[in-house]
């Protein structure tokens, strides 16, 4: 098991070799920040790929998952389109982000050297599929997508309703 006192060793190498390697901020902390290479200007609804200027080697049996700030999400609207990105132990190229800018009226501008998102590493099994004609029944059974309803008691806020929990862009 690793933690702060064990932790994994993984192998990176820096296409860019002026910023830090992804670091964690705290100890306990599960994911590693990585930064943008370049600048960016995000539209309302736009995307980019942006380059980390990191390319990593993990160990077999092992995934790293590209997850978003929750800063970044509160305050500016930025997610990932592909939430969480999956880097694959065999991936040798640069680690890319793929952000969205989900807010409906403001542009989010990025700098070089910004954290603009968090690389978590995690143990991941590998399967052996067995095909089936009936699968053992279970409790769920197919139930989903709201099966165990209660979804009426979800409030949604208002648009333009200000949530005070969230620091303002100024605050960033
Ligand atoms: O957010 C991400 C997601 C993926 N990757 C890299 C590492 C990963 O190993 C590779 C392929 O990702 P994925 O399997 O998600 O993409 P795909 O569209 O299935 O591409 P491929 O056909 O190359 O597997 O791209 C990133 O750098 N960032
Ligand atoms: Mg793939």
């Amino acid at each position: 098991m690793s933690s702060d006192l064990h932790p994994v060793d993984v192998l990176i190498r820096r296409i860019d070799e002026d910023l830090p390697v992804p670091a964690y901020e705290h100890p306990g902390d599960a994911g590693a920040d990585l930064r943008t290479t370049v600048d960016a200007v995000l539209e309302p609804g736009e995307r980019a790929v942006l380059p980390t200027g990191v390319a990593i080697a993990l160990p077999d049996g092992y995934a790293a998952f590209v997850h978003a700030r929750s800063g970044l999400a509160a305050r500016c609207g930025i997610a990932l389109v592909n939430a969480p990105g999956t880097v694959d132990a065999g991936y040798r190229g640069e680690i890319k982000v793929i952000v969205v800018n989900l807010d409906p009226r403001e542009r989010v501008v990025f700098h070089r050297g910004d954290r603009i998102a968090q690389l978590v590493v995690q143990r991941v099994e590998k399967v052996r599929f067995h095909e089936v004609a009936e699968l053992p029944g279970s409790a769920r059974a197919a139930g989903g997508f709201g099966s165990t309803g209660g979804h009426a008691a979800v409030s949604i806020p208002a648009a333009g309703q200000k949530d005070s929990s969230v620091p303002d862009r100024e605050g960033q």
